[in-house]
């Protein structure tokens, strides 16, 4: 698999991500915000976390009207895979490709702790290595990570299974306490914890390690 990983301004996961995504084995290449275009043949593209342009306005609100940005669309709407992580998620819901936003969390913190998710579905090139209602603990770091959607938009989420993780305590307000999203056709996964922080043994935990490996090279469980 051929991936690329963008680096914005701020962003502080993108090494991380590019070294998680090498270790499952994915080719991987390293995007500017200022390129307009990606790598000839690019599967998958990772928006990783950080602070793009200091937050400023809205997380990812600036990240998302870069050139590199135009053509991460182009990418999404040709069904290519798109993994967002936290700030990238936000890049992601500022870029439309995702539904909902991510609103200050209700505590007004900044959070840095480990999270424990349950994966809510398996149906995705993401998820499909866990089990369905597995409990798995990642780590987050954000301060605007309460994910808000009108009611109808909930709906389409739960009825078309595209809730990809959810939190177990809740821990930052996020409605039905959704931390992970999937877009309608499955290959745009945007979640606030960090499975990069967790996909090796000296980082202190694992758990994230399965994601990678099944998005890179389909080992899926069940
Ligand atoms: N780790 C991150 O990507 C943080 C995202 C964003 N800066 C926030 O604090 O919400």
């Amino acid at each position: 698999m051929k991936a690329a990983v963008i680096t914005f301004p701020g962003s502080n996961c993108d090494r991380d991500l590019a070294v998680a995504l090498e270790r499952a084995g994915a080719q991987v290449t390293r995007v500017w915000h200022k390129d307009d275009a990606l790598p000839q043949g690019t599967d998958l593209v990772g928006v990783p976390g950080g602070f793009s342009f200091g937050d400023y306005l809205r997380c990812g609100a600036i990240a998302a009207q870069s050139p590199v940005a135009a053509a991460l669309r182009r990418h999404a709407d040709r069904g290519g895979y798109v993994l967002g992580i936290c700030n990238g998620f936000q890049v992601l819901t500022e870029l439309g490709l995702l539904p909902g936003a991510l609103m200050r969390n209700t505590g007004l913190t900044f959070l840095c702790k480990p999270a424990v998710l349950t994966v809510a579905t398996t149906d995705s090139a993401f998820t499909g290595g866990y089990g369905r209602g597995q409990r798995i603990t990642i780590p987050v770091a954000h301060h605007d990570g309460n994910f808000q959607i009108a009611p109808d938009g909930l709906a389409r989420l739960q009825d078309g299974d595209r809730i990809a993780f959810s939190y177990v305590p809740a821990i930052n307000g996020s409605v039905s306490d959704i931390a992970g999203v999937l877009s309608e056709n499955r290959r745009v996964l945007g979640m606030m914890p960090h499975p990069e922080r967790a996909a090796d043994p000296a980082l202190g935990g694992t758990d994230g390690a399965a994601l990678f490996r099944c998005l890179v090279g389909g080992a899926v469980n069940a």
